[in-house]
């Protein structure tokens, strides 16, 4: 029995690496834009995975580029000045102190964290907000106020995505860097600004005219009412589900960009499961399709 087994398993490595060579051939020299959300890196082990996964792409052909979220590692902070995270329609109320531990957080602490790992295992990362290289320029955002139609409400310091300058990140491409994106705006008037992470991935993949945009998140993909893995969306379908509520928090501005992105000429736009190993290899370079895929009709 033993022996059968170990007979059998190097053919299965075999086979899943043969499986690799057309994704291999497809994706060189492509953008894949990976937006890394905060609930997706809370597991040692699978933050290690991810950063050798990344280290794998570049190293076959591609040019990934991170955005990183950190949700939950900012509220872990505001808790240990004793304020509480609130979010409107899945984006945080950012008042001045909530800026500076955002900036910190992100800029710093989560950034910095995945530009080490990716390092220490031989790749060149390099970490950016949105203010190196005039990456993101950004403005108050002018969020509607769904209970009272035609009014807007005051967030702070949330900032929407005014232009991308994509110049420092295709330098650092072209260098056999790996840019590591934190999201955080500067604004004319020369304040930062917070952004949600899902809304920069989709447009920098769309600016970047990336292959693919893959949002990791800690949920299996898009869940219907009944709770039901949805393995496909179109772009009717997640009007329906905006409507009637199935799609809710943070699951808001992900969908929305992710309809942006595919709308917009990003050719696969993939949610999937940052809790599952390698999810991000597998959703690359094997058939095995998991997640929900986003079309954009
Ligand atoms: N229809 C839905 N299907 C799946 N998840 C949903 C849905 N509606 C809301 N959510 C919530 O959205 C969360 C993912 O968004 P978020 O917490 O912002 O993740 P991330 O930090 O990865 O950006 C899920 O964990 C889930 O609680
Ligand atoms: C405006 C807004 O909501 N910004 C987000 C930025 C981080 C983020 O998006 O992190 P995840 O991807 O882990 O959710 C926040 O403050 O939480």
């Amino acid at each position: 029995m033993t022996d059968d087994l170990t007979a059998v398993a190097p053919q299965i490595k075999a086979q899943i690496l043969a499986e690799a060579l057309p994704y291999i051939r497809n994706f060189h020299g492509k953008t894949i834009v990976i937006k890394y959300g905060g609930n997706a890196m809370t597991d040692e082990r699978l933050k290690h995975g991810f950063a050798r996964d990344v280290i794998l792409l570049k190293l076959v052909g591609m040019n990934p580029v991170v955005v990183h979220g950190g949700g939950p590692q900012i509220d872990n902070a505001l808790k240990k000045i004793g304020k509480q995270g609130t979010f409107v329609q899945g984006m945080r109320i950012t008042d001045e102190e909530t800026m500076e531990v955002v900036e910190w957080v992100l800029g710093g602490e989560v950034q910095q964290d995945i530009v080490m790992l990716i390092n220490h295992y031989g790749g060149q990362a390099v970490g950016l907000t949105g203010k190196d290289g005039g990456l993101i320029r950004a403005k108050k955002m002018a969020m509607p106020d769904k209970e009272n139609p035609g009014q807007f409400l005051d967030i702070g310091f949330v900032g929407e995505i005014d232009a991308i300058n994509p110049a420092v990140v295709k330098a650092l491409q072209d260098d056999a860097f790996i840019p590591i994106i934190s999201p955080i705006g500067f604004g004319q008037d020369g304040q930062a600004y917070n952004i949600n992470a899902d809304v920069v991935a989709g447009k920098i993949a769309e600016i970047l005219k990336a292959e693919k945009l893959i949002m990791m998140t800690n949920i299996a993909g898009v869940q219907d009412k009944q709770g039901n893995l949805v393995t496909d969306l179109s772009a009717r379908e997640i009007d329906e589900m905006f409507a009637d509520g199935t799609i809710s928090g943070g699951m808001l501005p992900k969908i929305s960009s992710a309809l942006d992105a595919a709308k917009s000429g990003v050719n696969t736009v993939h949610i999937i499961d940052g809790r599952i190993e390698h999810s991000l290899l597998l959703e690359v370079l094997t058939e095995q399709a998991f997640g929900t895929m986003i079309r954009s009709h």
